[in-house]
């Protein structure tokens, strides 16, 4: 494990704001872990029902309690008639993080929580019905269809799917989703994650902290990137073309999507993860070009700069492959982080203190008053 990045400067970085038993991130000799789980392994092995759980209740279901969960989750996919209807009004040309936002705040107000004994039946609902949510709309305001959201889809990952096409998902895509969902549920105290935080720690209700959240994933520094990487890898027709494009857009200094990290220094552990399923999938499909052009890209990006591919990058084309819209792939996100991101209000609100840091004022020391007939 190479030592962990330099800390320091704007952004908070480097600075403790709290603990967490959830997650370690880029931690020397652990790396990425949920609840001292590694990374590659959950992908590789569970389901992601079994790490929402573990996010959530703290513990890998047994076999009994899996069933239970997942018996009760797919009980919790319908829409409620006023949810429906206002998704019904979002037009097309909408964003769909907006749509994921609205469709959080509105079930809000149709199941408000009454007390925070009730959190874990509202976080629960939250990951059976967002699925639901984004695909409704996008069948309605795309193709006028109101697709089914009762499935019988065994999982939250194939539910995503079916709901999508609205038919029974290939199951290599659903194990692929499984992956991409456990890879996205959690990581410690990002941008999204902390503004949950700080939303529970004014002891606010847990749709306006998911609401939140969802706000702050949306940004192209953050969620966003994956969209953000799909639109530019999309345009080039073979590797040499992006080799040469990327080495303009750094001469330029423009930023690329998909690669950095805020606290990884040399690899984010989830972009090997996705990167092969990224090529099985290219390999299915009989991809010739975005796979290879996405390789391009990292190769240059590592030789010129020193940047890694994170979590998004292969995520774009992975998605791709598998027919999913690329105004869909930050919703998705959506779809799994809410697991980390309840898991983090839970804790929030288990040794809260309202968070409130200070700020180095930087104005001017003391301004005289000008009568509003005197100002320039
Ligand atoms: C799931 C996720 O949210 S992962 C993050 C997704 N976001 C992206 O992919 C957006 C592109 N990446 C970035 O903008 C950044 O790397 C961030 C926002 C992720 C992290 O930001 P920071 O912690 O401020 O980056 P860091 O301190 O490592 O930057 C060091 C230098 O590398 C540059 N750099 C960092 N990432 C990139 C990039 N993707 N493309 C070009 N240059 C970059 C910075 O501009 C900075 O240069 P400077 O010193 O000349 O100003
Ligand atoms: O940790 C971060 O800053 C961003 C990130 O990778 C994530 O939220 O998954």
């Amino acid at each position: 494990m190479a030592e962990a990045k330099q800390l320091g400067g704007a952004g908070l970085r480097g600075q403790s704001a709290g603990s967490t038993a959830l997650c370690t991130v880029g931690k020397t000799g652990a790396g990425l872990t949920y609840r001292g789980y590694d990374i590659k392994e959950l992908a590789d092995k569970a389901q992601f029902e079994e790490v929402s759980y573990l996010l959530v209740y703290g513990k890998l279901p047994n076999q009994a309690e899996l069933d239970a969960y997942k018996t009760k989750l797919k009980g919790l996919r319908g829409l409620p008639q006023a949810l429906k209807e206002v998704l019904e009004r979002i037009p097309a040309d909408a964003h769909p993080m907006d749509v994921m936002r609205t469709g959080c705040s509105m079930l809000g107000n149709l199941e408000t929580e009454q007390d925070f004994s009730e959190q874990t039946d509202h976080i629960d609902r939250m990951l059976a019905v967002f699925p639901s949510i984004i695909n409704y709309w996008y069948n309605f305001s795309h193709k006028g269809v109101r697709v089914n959201v009762e499935t019988e889809a065994d999982s939250i990952a194939e539910h995503f799917l079916w709901t999508l096409h609205d038919k029974q998902p290939d199951p290599l895509h659903v194990k692929v989703m499984h992956a991409s969902l456990i890879l996205y549920a959690e990581h410690e105290f990002n941008a999204s994650t902390f503004t949950a935080r700080v939303c529970a720690s004014t002891l606010s209700d847990i749709h306006s902290c998911v609401t939140g959240a969802i706000g702050s994933l949306r940004g192209p520094l953050h969620g966003g990137a994956n969209e953000a990487a799909m639109d530019m890898i999309e345009q080039w027709k073979s590797a040499d073309e992006a080799e040469e494009a990327i080495m303009g857009m750094l001469a330029r200094k423009d930023k690329i999507m998909g690669f950095g990290h805020a606290i990884y220094r040399d690899s984010d552990p989830r972009n090997a993860i996705i990167k092969e399923w990224s090529q099985k999938l290219a390999e299915q499909v009989g991809d010739t070009v975005l796979y290879p052009v996405s390789e391009r890209v990292e190769a240059v990006m590592w030789r010129e700069k020193k940047l890694f591919c994170n979590a998004d990058f292969f995520h774009a084309s992975a998605y791709h492959f598998m027919g999913i819209p690329t105004k869909l792939f930050t919703p998705i996100f959506v779809c799994s982080r809410v697991a980390g991101w309840t898991a983090h209000v839970m804790e929030q609100r288990a040794n809260n203190r309202i968070i409130r840091p200070s700020a180095d004022y930087t104005g001017p020391e003391s301004a005289q008053w000008v009568a509003i007939e005197d100002r320039a």
